[in-house]
């Protein structure tokens, strides 16, 4: 682990120390990142592996050099190997494998001994709570947010937008369920935009920031004469105690004054038996819950969200691209999305703000971090073994085998050709049309 620098006896008093500094690396909120002058890396903390989600056994054995094989330079830990420059406060968010958001500021430094790169250093702050409170796309456009904002092609998202109109008009209760960024927030507001009468406000109460500031600041609110239509994002985030003074302060509110609108993260019924959210809160908003599914489950959104973005930025930010090419549409279709819409809107807005007079958007241009998450997944599709038939196995009709050997082939090929589509297709000795035409059957099927 030490053997960069030049080894040397180590004393009593040393070892006592380096158990000192192994307890602080894995005890300390800033997640450490260190790679040594080959690329490989040889620190990773118990914050970093939270942060990015990676496990230490998932990179130690090969070199960065070799995980990232796209464009290097956008490595911060490769960029200062290389050029021995430190970089600092570089903001990146990422979704780590439970789907959670985290949003980082990273500082990165080389380590030089008499003169020359042992390696490079990477620390990265977790802001996600503070990102929080400032981040809110939605309001970038600076209009209120309704149904005509929505980008849809699936039928699942055409039933949530009917069912949230629903809503609207009998002026019921709604409790939206959905991972994070799959849109309940714009749901929310959409809702209060379509009330006929409007209600005088639409407000936001955060249940994870504060949760007893939460209620104070819902009861300063109920002081007013003021109707609202009030959302409490993520509910389950509330305490239990704190939820039942919830479920008392809204049973008491005059009838059809105020619409009240809840989301949650998962579940409702495992969050009830896990404990995280109270039955009767439950049974408050249960006459209508809207689930809104991920966006791995409707990727045909995929595609309209992509196209409304740039029509946007070229009408209110006067910006020129038209879109993106085809290798880069696969890659997010192969994509999982564990941030859903709010995800790739973060990706799109991390590569156009960096973009000076390209129209279309290619593979090189999107961000290391992201194409690394795509090619981890393809990895994952299968084993090679799986295919080597052995006589304990058990063994899959010859259909099954075929699909999974023929999806095995294409992805291996796909990720030979970084994506690209035109080449992979040639390769493979079929048109563009029939590989595109394979991958959403092959996508389909699994
Ligand atoms: N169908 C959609 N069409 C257009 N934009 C969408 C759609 N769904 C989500 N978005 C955009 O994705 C981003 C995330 O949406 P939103 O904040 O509503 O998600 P959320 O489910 O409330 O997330 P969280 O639980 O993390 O608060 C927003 O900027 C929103 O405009």
């Amino acid at each position: 682990m030490f053997e960069i620098f030049e080894v040397k006896q180590l004393t009593k008093e040393d070892n006592i120390l380096i158990k000192f500094y192994e307890f602080a690396i894995d005890h300390v909120s800033v997640g450490i990142h260190a790679i040594d002058h080959n690329g490989y890396t040889i620190l990773y903390n118990n914050k970093m592996k939270e942060i990015e989600g990676y496990k230490i056994e998932d990179i130690s054995d090969r070199s960065i050099l070799d995980i990232f094989t796209f464009n290097q330079s956008e490595s911060t830990l490769l960029r200062v190997l290389q050029t021995g420059q430190k970089v600092l406060n570089v903001k990146q968010t990422y979704w780590n494998k439970d789907g959670h958001e985290i949003t980082t500021i990273n500082d990165t430094f080389p380590i030089i001994e008499n003169n020359e790169i042992k390696g490079a250093i990477e620390f990265a702050r977790d802001i996600t709570s503070l990102e929080k409170l400032i981040y809110q796309p939605l309001r970038r456009y600076g209009e209120p947010l309704n149904f005509e904002m929505f980008s849809v092609a699936s039928e699942q998202m055409k039933n949530v937008i009917n069912n949230a109109k629903k809503a609207a008009k009998a002026r019921i209760p709604v409790l939206l369920i959905g991972e994070s960024g799959t849109g309940k927030h714009l749901v929310a507001e959409s809702i209060h935009n379509e009330l006929n009468p409007i209600n005088d406000e639409f407000v936001t109460l955060f249940s994870r920031r504060n949760p007893q500031a939460t209620l104070d600041k819902l009861q300063n609110y109920l002081k007013t004469e003021k109707s609202y239509t009030l959302f409490f994002d993520r509910i389950e985030y509330l305490s239990l105690p704190i939820q039942q003074k919830l479920i008392d302060i809204l049973n008491k509110l005059p009838a059809g004054k105020h619409l009240i609108i809840g989301s949650i993260g998962d579940d409702p019924i495992d969050l009830i038996s896990n404990g995280k959210l109270l039955k009767d809160l439950y049974y408050y908003f249960a006459s209508l819950t809207i689930t809104i599914p991920p966006l791995r489950a409707r990727k045909d959104d995929i595609q309209p969200f992509v196209t409304d973005y740039f029509s946007r930025l070229r009408e209110r930010f006067a910006s020129n691209i038209e879109g993106i090419s085809d290798d880069v549409m696969q890659y997010f279709l192969q994509y999982d999305w564990p941030g859903n819409l709010k995800e790739l809107e973060l990706l799109l807005d991390e590569f156009t703000s960096m973009m000076m007079n390209e129209k279309i958007v290619t593979l090189e241009m999107l961000p290391l971090h992201f194409r690394f998450k795509v090619q981890q997944a393809n990895e994952h599709i299968r084993n090679p073994d799986f295919f080597i038939v052995q006589p304990n196995q058990e063994l899959l009709p010859l259909e099954d085998y075929m699909r999974e050997a023929e999806n095995y082939y294409i992805q291996n090929v796909l990720n030979i050709f970084e994506g690209n589509i035109t080449k992979t297709a040639q390769a493979l000795g079929m048109s563009r049309q029939n590989l595109q035409y394979r991958l959403r059957k092959l996508k389909k099927d699994s």
